[in-house]
């Protein structure tokens, strides 16, 4: 089995974006921070120090673990009408009672760097110019790198959300994949995802993705994040028990998640660009 890292591909996208960043004015992104997830905090310091890696200026905009709909919404819409800020974001998760999906309406398409606008997905869906989520984009990115072939193959995503497996059906399906779709309430999820050329797991439970899940020979990327009791992180695939029926597999850590951060500092870029 093939062992799909991203570590190589984030540090050239990263070099790519450098070079982007240079040509033109500063880039700035703004991250607004609603939450006491460690995990989500994580990513957030992460993505400001590699965004300081690559010559982008990343403001953290933390409104607090107790933040209110109204503030949040009122933030997004202040920061997408500053002009010295080019890119915004919402971390997810957010406070009972604040939809990420509503609420990312108040952010400027144009500045919408992580996809999360519905009116991005809604133009990713018709084929127009928008940025997808950076993780959905990071899937396509690795595919591609590894130089998998789409056309005509059958795909299935596991897993439906906004952020992920939504948007990676519709970029899968761009690229000529025959792309199903399961969530929570599919029936014999191992029957249809043991199909897969292609299997995509976005779910976030550890080890949900077995043997029996796996076709011989599939490239399995694995997105799942879930962190393990000593600290660490593992994904939605149980690599010991398909790492002798894959044909390829994405390593957690540093499989998709890497690819993930340098592709947002991308589009970062690219939005500080835009005409
Ligand atoms: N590396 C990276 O860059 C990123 C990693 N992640 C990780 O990816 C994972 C998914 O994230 P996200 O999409 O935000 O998660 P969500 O919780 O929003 O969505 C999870 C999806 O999985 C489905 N699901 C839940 N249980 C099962 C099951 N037993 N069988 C089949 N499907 C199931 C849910 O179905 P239903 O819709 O029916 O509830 C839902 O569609 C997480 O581990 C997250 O940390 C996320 C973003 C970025
Ligand atoms: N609006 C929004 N967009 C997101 O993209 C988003 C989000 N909210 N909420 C939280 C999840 C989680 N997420 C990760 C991204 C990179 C790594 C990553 O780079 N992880 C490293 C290792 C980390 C470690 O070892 O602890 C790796 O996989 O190699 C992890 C997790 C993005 N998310």
């Amino acid at each position: 089995m093939k062992t799909l890292t991203g570590k190589d591909l984030a540090a050239a996208i990263r070099a790519q974006t450098e070079a982007e960043a240079a040509a033109g004015p500063q880039p700035r992104l703004a991250v607004v921070v609603a939450t006491a997830d460690e995990a989500s905090l994580w990513y957030v310091r992460s993505i400001a120090k590699a965004a300081a890696g690559v010559g982008i200026a990343c403001d953290l905009v933390d409104l607090g673990p107790e933040a209110r709909r109204e503030q949040i919404g009122e933030t997004l819409a202040r920061l997408s009408g500053d002009s010295h800020v080019h890119g915004v974001m919402l971390q997810t998760p957010l406070p009972a009672g604040a939809s990420p999906q509503e609420l990312a309406g108040a952010i400027d398409p144009r500045k919408d760097v992580d996809g999360a606008n519905p009116l991005s997905l809604g133009r990713l869906a018709a084929g127009l110019p928008a940025f997808p989520p950076a993780t959905a984009a990071a899937v396509m990115a690795l595919l591609d790198h590894y130089e998998v072939e789409l056309r005509g193959r059958r795909a299935v995503v596991v897993g439906r959300s906004t952020v992920v497996g939504k948007p990676l059906a519709h970029l899968l399906l761009d690229r000529h994949a025959t792309v199903t779709v399961c969530h929570s309430r599919t029936r014999d999820l191992p029957s249809v995802t043991s199909e897969a050329e292609v299997l995509v797991a976005a779910v976030g439970r550890a080890g949900l993705i077995g043997a029996d899940h796996v076709a011989p020979g599939a490239v399995v990327i694995d997105v799942g994040t879930n962190p393990t009791g000593d600290g660490g992180l593992t994904g939605d695939v149980d690599s010991e028990a398909v790492a002798g029926l894959a044909g390829a597999l994405t390593p957690v850590p540093g499989g998709v998640g890497p690819v993930t951060t340098a592709l947002l500092l991308r589009h970062t870029a690219r939005a500080a660009n835009l005409p």
